[in-house]
């Protein structure tokens, strides 16, 4: 994944486009260019409104750069190429801020999703995503309906569905944003490890105690520019 001189500006709540007259001062994000390499975890860090969404929906296809060139697994995004951006997106897994559950499936179902629109069986996929609730803690709320699970439970059921493809590229949204500190450790784990398997990772946060206990390198965004912070602390 690799951005090359890429800038983003709202206009109306729409990307800016060239035509409309770029002022540098209007730009969230200013020509960034950097990379993430296959296999690599990140933290992107930022104060609140410095475009750390922005940043990972532009890379989810779901935000067009105003300027720039983005690109995924080799290829250059094509923002038109409806073909290129389903194709991309069966790659990604994508933990959003609010969570995006279907509010008429079961936690079970809400999991499997993606499983079972892929076209796999029930009998090929149950073992895993029990395993996988299991792990997020959600064991006991198989048959629960989204809309009685904590904040908490939503999370956490929100990484079990966005990871249970084992994508090649997960994003994260403040994932730990409704759980406590034990259990964001543990979610933590869960990514670290999806990471050993291959998955790039890249998870934006404000919390700056789960980024040192993970001792993973930072990413920064500051007044639409990217930094490198290293973390030397932390347990693996
Ligand atoms: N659709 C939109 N239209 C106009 N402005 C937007 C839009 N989306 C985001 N912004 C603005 O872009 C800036 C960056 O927002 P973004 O949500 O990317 O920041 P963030 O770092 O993720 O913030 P937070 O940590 O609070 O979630 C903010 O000033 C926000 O108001």
């Amino acid at each position: 994944m690799a951005f090359h001189g890429v800038s983003l500006g709202y206009d109306l709540g729409m990307p800016k486009t060239l035509a409309a007259g770029l002022n540098e001062d209007d730009l969230i994000l200013k020509n960034l260019n950097f990379e993430l390499p296959a296999g690599s975890f990140h933290f992107l860090t930022g104060p609140s409104g410095s475009g750390k969404t922005s940043l990972l929906k532009m890379i989810y296809l779901a935000q067009k750069p105003t300027t720039g060139v983005i690109e995924l697994f080799g290829e250059t995004i094509r923002p038109h190429d409806r073909a290129q951006t389903a194709g991309l997106r069966r790659r990604l897994g994508i933990i959003f801020q609010d969570f995006r559950l279907l509010e008429h499936l079961n936690v079970f179902d809400n999991a499997a999703l993606p499983l079972f629109v892929h076209g796999a069986h029930f009998h090929e996929y149950h073992d895993d995503v029990t395993e996988l609730l299991n792990w997020v803690g959600l064991k006991n709320r198989l048959d629960a309906m989204p809309n009685v699970l904590s904040g908490g439970e939503k999370q956490r059921l929100a990484i079990a569905r966005a990871v249970v493809t084992r994508p090649t590229l997960i994003l994260a949204d403040e994932p730990t944003g409704n759980i406590d500190y034990a259990m964001g450790l543990r979610i933590m784990r869960l990514f670290i490890e999806l990471n050993r398997l291959g998955a790039t990772v890249l998870i934006a946060t404000h919390d700056e105690g789960l980024v040192k206990a993970s001792g993973m390198p930072v990413l920064e965004l500051r007044q639409g520019q990217l930094f490198q912070r290293d973390v030397s602390e932390g347990v693996r």
